[in-house]
């Protein structure tokens, strides 16, 4: 639809823009990002012909664009600048109907059904048809800014070239822009180029990035090929990370601030609180957190972490408000805390540190093992899950990679088993050794102060840790769990 060939420009043969080329296909929309002065509104100029290209050439539909008359080219091409210096005097009605002059016929122009209608949906799409008879200079920024783009629209053209549409746009106005522009390339063919400053936005809404530098292309392709962590940081020259979008795949970055938290964090057992109802560990400075918790689970950065002891007869089917309520009854933060429970009394927890040269952890185990599985055998079974369960929390002195905490969670889980193997716990229904408990939890947590520990493997030092730790503690907290049995105090 639209191609851009080798073109080259600036302003009094100051060149800005150098060689750049790229295509648009119909129904696309292409996102231009770059630092400021890197060169994108030039860009947009050159392709919008406001100012002349040095070299290349801007093609729609194969033909030159040079080859359109102004009228005809307004037909192919609407464009929402980043200025509006003659916006006022106008109203909102009239400044939209602006955007069908290139459908006016003759000298002498009519307004048809089709001009009324195309502004009418304009303004409808945009929000602005309460507006419809108010002047422009009385309208906010971010209404103003709608008011251009229903004017934009309403010109009906097959490109449309936009500079910052959501500059001025709070949140709800930003989505309910761009999701309507997106609906109008997915369904109606508009192709759309932008420019953005928000990469965040840029990476949700566009089918393809271009990334200026210095009036040059630095890089072009899908989002998650230009939106990269150092790639950006380079060409921005701010420290950046990316992160998954969670519901979309999309990547998304977040700006790393110079003034970090670098109060000093170390866990250890002396910290935790152990009463009746739980067992508890409150940090000065967030711990970052991976877990399978009955609340807040997944990752995730928090102060406090619980693991609740329940009585038996605990109504599992209203686990979330139920937390929620308890939380709250205690003055506990229901969003900086990850809440695991269990049957097991909290008394019978086993707390231990292990230290190492690098790094030091800490472990947390409550075993209750009275409905133990094999998980090679559960598919001989139907039952549902029982009440039991072994609740492990690994407290790192350190900072783990992502690497790290997926494979601490592994050697956690292998230390786990070998220590049901070592106290021959067995699943009920097999006779065979267990390899944990049908509903069992586990939390590695970190403090991610220090220097970066990639790996958390078997043979890494804090691999190493864990295995033993989790190991001598899972041991620990079934021995503990046995006794309570044999006494019958459990
Ligand atoms: N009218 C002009 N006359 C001369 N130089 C200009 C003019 N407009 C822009 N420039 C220069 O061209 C370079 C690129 O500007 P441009 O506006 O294209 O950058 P940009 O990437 O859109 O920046 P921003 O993110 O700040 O909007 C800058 O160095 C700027 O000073």
């Amino acid at each position: 639809m639209l191609k851009v060939e080798h073109i080259s420009g600036g302003y009094s043969h100051i060149p800005v823009v150098q060689d750049v080329s790229f295509h648009v296909g119909k129904g696309m929309v292409l996102g231009i990002l770059g630092p400021n002065g890197s060169g994108k509104s030039t860009l947009l100029k050159l392709i919008s012909g406001v100012i002349e290209p040095t070299a290349g050439a801007v093609l729609i539909d194969e033909r030159p664009m040079k080859s359109f008359s102004s009228k005809e080219l307004a037909k192919k091409m609407a464009v929402l600048p980043q200025l509006h210096a003659n916006a006022f005097s106008n109203s909102v009605y009239d400044t939209v109907s602006l955007g069908r002059y290139p459908h006016q016929k003759g000298f002498f122009s009519t307004w048809s059904k089709e001009d009324e209608q195309a502004v009418e949906r304009a303004m409808e799409q945009t929000g602005v048809l309460q507006y419809r008879n108010t002047m422009m200079e009385f309208l906010s920024g971010g209404e103003q800014q709608r008011v251009f783009i229903a004017q934009a629209l309403a010109q009906c053209s097959q490109v449309l070239l936009l500079d910052e549409p959501t500059n001025h746009l709070d949140i709800s106005h930003q989505k309910q822009l761009l999701d309507m522009i997106r609906k109008e390339a997915t369904e109606n063919g508009l192709t759309v180029v932008s420019v953005f400053h928000d990469i965040n936005l840029a990476s949700l809404y566009c089918d393809g990035l271009l990334l200026m530098e210095n009036g040059q292309v630095k890089a072009h392709g899908a989002p998650h090929e230009v939106v990269l962590q150092q790639q950006i940081t380079e060409v921005y020259g701010a420290q950046v990370s990316t992160y998954a979008h969670p519901e979309i795949p999309k990547p998304q970055i977040t700006m790393m601030p110079e003034q970090a938290d670098e109060r000093q964090t170390l866990v250890s057992p002396e910290q935790f609180d152990i009463t009746k109802e739980y067992i508890r560990l409150d940090t000065r400075r967030p711990l970052k957190v991976i877990s399978s918790a009955v609340h807040n689970a997944g990752m995730g950065w928090y102060n406090t972490l619980l693991n609740r002891s329940i009585p038996e007869d605990y109504n599992i089917d209203n686990v979330q408000e139920e937390t929620l309520q308890f939380l709250k009854g205690n003055g506990i933060s229901p969003t900086n805390t990850v809440v695991m429970l269990t049957a097991v009394a909290s008394k019978l927890a086993a707390v231990r540190s292990f230290k190492g040269n690098q790094c030091s952890i800490t472990v947390a185990v409550t075993a209750g093992v009275g409905n133990a599985v094999d998980v090679t055998r559960t598919h001989e079974r139907n039952d549902l899950p029982h009440i039991g369960t072994i609740n492990t929390w690994v407290i790192v002195n350190g900072k783990l990679s992502d690497e790290a905490f997926f494979q601490a969670m592994i050697t956690a889980t292998e230390a786990k088993t070998k220590a049901l193997a070592e106290e021959d716990i067995r699943d009920s229904h097999t006779c065979t050794i267990a390899t944990g408990t049908a509903t069992d939890s586990l939390l590695i947590a970190a403090t991610q102060q220090g220097k970066e520990i990639p790996y958390a493997g078997p043979i890494t030092e804090v691999g190493k840790l864990i295995g033993q730790g989790v190991f001598d503690t899972t041991v620990q907290a079934i021995r503990q769990y046995k006794q309570a049995k044999i006494k019958g105090n459990g």
